[in-house]
């Protein structure tokens, strides 16, 4: 069959087959509240931010990506979007390229939205990361085709996300309280992960630590095995803890965790905790890009490798990882921030067409207010702990005009323009430091 034969649903016309040209790119930075979400750098700010890109093309084919909102992100961002005029949407590596090459003298300052739990990933993947999935939604469409497709095919029909548990407070400081209530101790971590379980069926369950000390943290993993006897569980400190501390944390969670995600900093670090602790070691932290593979295999740092294509450069460089975590025998499973619906989607796609991405994926969906959304509703919903794969061409998720307005507004509205949870920590309780390892 050939390409004009299967472009049923938007009609690619014979002019398109060599080259479907990028005419424009929006980019809109979005708002949306989150609740006093602790770790261990402080706290979620009222609100989480976003960026929604758009890329339109002259086949009239407009596609969607979604990354992280920090001005200095926006700013790379728009560099690498006049870059990609006129670039064609079938050629992501040349896309890659103009984006390298656009970033090269890049000197803007600032921070990239994972506010210091992600250290030295690339930059220029970071910044592809929407385009390339953009880029997919157009061909997508174009071929009457789902991204899972263009990934090589879905293996499952559905993916397993996990329940995302954190400690938090019952309100932000002159908000109305959420609906979630306090967890500050191991029965507000039990009462919400029941919560979590009853309303989205999740299946395996990771509690965000480094907030409190190792043994109130401990405890709660304890409690959650007692009252879920058959979820897989997994902790991560976000590198809160030295060594020592995260050996003996390993050994009294002995059978009792799925992986025991970056208990401490650094390959090394990670390496020293893995030869001495019974379960696997998972990481989001110390390998970051290509370049830390080498180095993380050659020091049997991990077990685990937590991918996420905002940081590794979209759906096809992750699938790279994922052929280089097949080649090594690693683990591969899935990272997430805070997010609105294309960057579920893209997941999903992602996750879908990866055979060997088996472990539940992360992902901080529950914790967004129900209504707001970028995407129209319907496409994705949770059954059982898992989403269906869309099989709608492209990502199958349709962008809602007047949501993303809105939440353009609150972005305007609400002040911020960085996510920064130790500042935001800071003014709440002025005497909070920021140290790594805590404990
Ligand atoms: O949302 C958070 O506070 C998380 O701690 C997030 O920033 C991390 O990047 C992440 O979820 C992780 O697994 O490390
Ligand atoms: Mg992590």
């Amino acid at each position: 069959m050939s390409v004009a034969d299967a472009a049923p649903v938007t009609g690619l016309s014979s002019e398109h087959l060599g080259q479907v040209a990028i005419t424009g790119i929006t980019i809109t930075p979005v708002a949306f509240a989150d609740p006093p979400l602790l770790n261990t750098v402080g706290v979620h700010e009222p609100f989480a931010l976003r960026a929604i890109v758009q890329v339109h093309t002259d086949a009239g084919v407009t596609g969607l990506g979604e990354t992280y909102g920090d001005a200095g992100h926006l700013q790379r961002l728009h560099l690498a979007a006049e870059a990609l005029t006129g670039a064609d949407v079938f050629n992501i590596n040349r896309m890659r390229q103009a984006v390298a090459r656009a970033l090269a003298a890049d000197t803007v300052q600032g921070g990239h939205g994972m506010s210091g739990m992600v250290t030295g990933s690339s930059t220029a993947d970071r910044v592809l990361s929407p385009f390339d999935v953009a880029a997919l939604d157009i061909q997508g469409k174009l071929l009457g085709r789902p991204v899972s497709d263009l990934l090589g095919g879905a293996v499952r029909d559905s993916v397993a996300f996990s329940g995302y548990l954190f400690y938090k407070w019952a309100t932000h400081p002159g908000f109305e309280p959420d609906p979630w209530g306090p967890a500050l101790d191991p029965d507000g971590i039990v009462a919400q992960a029941r919560t979590m379980v009853d309303g989205y069926g999740f299946s395996a369950l990771k509690l965000k630590g480094g907030v409190f000390a190792p043994d109130q943290e401990v405890a709660a993993i304890k409690a959650l095995r007692e009252e879920f006897p058959d979820l897989p569980l997994r902790l991560d400190p976000n590198a809160a803890w030295t060594v020592e501390t995260s050996i003996k944390v390993g050994k009294e969670l002995d059978g009792v965790l799925e992986y025991l995600e970056d208990p401490t900093p650094g390959i090394e670090g990670m390496a020293e905790v893995r030869a001495n602790v019974p379960m696997p070691l998972a990481t989001n932290m110390c390998v970051v890009s290509f370049n830390d593979v080498p180095p993380a295999i050659a020091a049997g740092a991990v077990d685990v490798i937590l991918s996420d294509h905002h940081f590794w450069g979209g759906l096809r460089r992750s699938q790279t990882l994922a052929g280089l975590t097949e080649t090594f025998g690693l683990g591969l499973s899935m990272h997430s921030n805070s997010h609105l619906g294309i960057s579920l989607a893209a997941m999903v796609h992602l996750a879908a067409a990866t055979p060997n991405l088996d472990y539940a994926c992360d992902t901080h969906w529950p914790w967004k207010k129900g209504d707001e959304d970028i995407v129209a509703p319907g496409a994705l919903t949770f059954t059982d702990g898992a989403v269906a794969v869309p099989t709608a061409p492209g990502l199958g998720v349709e962008l809602d005009a007047d949501n993303l307005e809105k939440l353009h507004r609150q972005y305007l509205d609400c002040g911020l323009t960085s996510r920064d949870d130790t500042g935001y920590m800071q003014r709440i309780d002025p005497d909070y430091t920021l140290e790594s390892p805590r404990w």
